[in-house]
């Protein structure tokens, strides 16, 4: 049966308007603006023809040269991900200390929690216990001068299999009572707790904590200062998201976002007025503002350009895409519940909530963090045979218990404003790329040739190494034919 959200007809003309392509003098202001306030100035975004925008160089870049560093708009880490590392909420920095890293992830692994429940508020209360001062110096010697007895595994290993480490071991890991061989060289920033005490997200610092919480975070905490209207629906929009798709916490950051921008608008607006007067009834104008950085981005109906995943037959088709309408209409229905804002109604439609996550379908990048917990271990590997002997007293029970794989960065998926203007190319002259230093959740693009001032930088949505016929079929995806220089030779 086809699915009917009444809020789609009662607010069919702001829906309309919200989704209509601003002006290109407005677009091109908004990235004029974004770009000079980053002082980005190797690059701008232009309306370049038969693609839509795109990103042009102003300067040469040699290969290998960063061209463009991006903040994300809204990213957020996989919640399969988050029991496998603890990063900042905000800027996806490995937070606290490879002890906690280690000891964490052992703890929820042996618990076998799973990933929706977020960390355990008892072991996780303390961990600013764990954060050590930053110690870069050379200093040869290993400071590990106290006693190591306590490395505990539960039984002796002798046939290679995983040996777990005792519950103690895990717990002096994460409080920070026990300190691993040279981990000074690896300082991560202290932990800090969300300030709505939900006891799910962390940050690296209160600079970054306060950012999300203005946001996003204050409407989506689950916490007891949280500012949602139903913390237990909250709660079941969470736990539906994880159990479905967990695309559906970032369009509610996208959502949250919208209203926080609308009101700090309205507020602004009211402070300008004689007589304040607060409304309750949608002003279009103001939440076009609002959601003017989500307006530029490129964006269709989720269920109408999600690609067919390879088991479903083209004759279920209809059907699969109906599925997908349908689990974005119960999503939004709990969203509803949890954070409605009438005065942002329109925000609630699916008609706009469709279009939201289609955006980020279209237009996200992989979010990935490399672990320092692996280049701990490298380090350890690498150290002259004699220190090395005595570390891996310590370090080698802790491996094994670990297993094979005994780091894992973090994942996740973000919208990147200006990254996500660049256009396809199957001979791209750039890529999305993290070179060692680059240890957050940014987007990084380097050059992959020379790029010549005045030329389109693109990048590849692919793999580079398909044929002809599987690019074009995994292009379509993103619904265009490519008809790159590479394209037309291979025709
Ligand atoms: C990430 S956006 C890139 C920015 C986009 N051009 C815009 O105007 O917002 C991806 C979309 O741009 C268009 N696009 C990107 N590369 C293309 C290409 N090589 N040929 C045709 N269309 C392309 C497609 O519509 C695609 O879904």
């Amino acid at each position: 049966m086809e699915i009917n959200c009444p809020f789609d007809e009662l607010y069919a003309a702001e829906i309309s308007a919200l989704l209509k392509p601003p002006p290109l003098p407005q677009v091109q202001e908004y990235f004029d603006q974004l770009l000079e306030s980053r002082q980005c100035r190797g690059i701008t975004v232009k309306h370049g023809g038969e693609n839509g925008k795109g990103v042009y160089a102003n300067i040469d870049y040699k290969e290998g040269e960063l061209v463009l560093r991006d903040d994300m708009l809204f990213g957020s880490q996989h919640s399969s991900n988050k029991i496998d590392c603890l990063v900042c909420s905000f800027c996806f920095r490995f937070i606290g200390s490879v002890e906690l890293q280690i000891g964490r992830r052992m703890f929820f692994q042996d618990l076998g929690i799973h990933p929706h429940h977020g960390c355990n508020a008892e072991m996780l209360s303390d961990l600013s216990n764990t954060q050590r001062a930053s110690d870069s110096s050379d200093d040869e010697d290993i400071p590990y001068s106290g006693s190591y007895d306590n490395i505990e595994t539960c039984g002796s290993s002798s046939t290679g299999e995983i040996m777990p480490l005792s519950k103690k071991t895990i717990e002096s890991l994460m409080d920070g009572e026990l300190i691993l061989p040279c981990s000074e060289k690896f300082p991560l920033p202290p932990v800090v707790a969300c300030s709505g005490d939900c006891k799910e997200a962390y940050y690296c610092s209160k600079r970054c904590a306060d950012a999300d919480w203005n946001s996003f975070h204050s409407l989506l905490c689950t916490g007891e200062r949280s500012e949602a209207s139903s913390r237990e629906a909250l709660l079941g929009f969470i736990k539906h998201a994880n159990e479905t798709n967990d695309i559906f916490l970032l369009a509610a950051k996208a959502v949250s976002f919208t209203i926080l921008r609308y009101r700090r608008l309205t507020g602004a607006r009211l402070n300008q007025q004689a007589s304040p007067y607060i409304s309750n009834n949608c002003d279009v104008s103001l939440l076009l503002e609002a959601w003017k950085p989500i307006s530029v981005g490129h964006k269709k109906r989720w269920w109408e350009c999600v690609a067919l995943p390879e088991d479903v037959a083209s004759s279920e088709e209809c059907a699969f895409r109906m599925q997908i309408k349908d689990l974005a209409f119960e999503s939004l229905q709990l969203l509803r519940a949890a954070i409605f804002a009438k005065e942002c109604a329109p925000l609630f439609s699916l008609e706009i909530y469709g279009h939201i996550i289609g955006m980020f379908e279209l237009n996200n990048l992989d979010l990935v963090v490399a672990s320092p917990v692996e280049d701990y271990f490298l380090y350890i590997d690498d150290l002259p045979s004699y220190k090395k002997e005595e570390a891996e007293k310590v370090t080698k029970p802790i491996l094994d218990a670990l297993g094979e794989e005994y780091s894992a960065n973090c994942e996740g998926s973000a919208f990147f404003p200006l990254q996500s203007c660049m256009n396809h190319s199957c001979l791209p002259n750039a890529k999305a790329f993290k070179r060692d230093e680059d240890r957050d959740g940014r987007a990084i693009i380097i050059a992959q040739r020379p790029i010549c001032r005045g030329e389109e930088v693109t990048i590849s949505y692919i793999d580079e190494d398909l044929t002809f016929q599987e690019r074009q079929a995994a292009l379509a995806d993103y619904g265009f034919t490519c008809r790159c220089s590479r394209c037309q030779e291979d025709v």
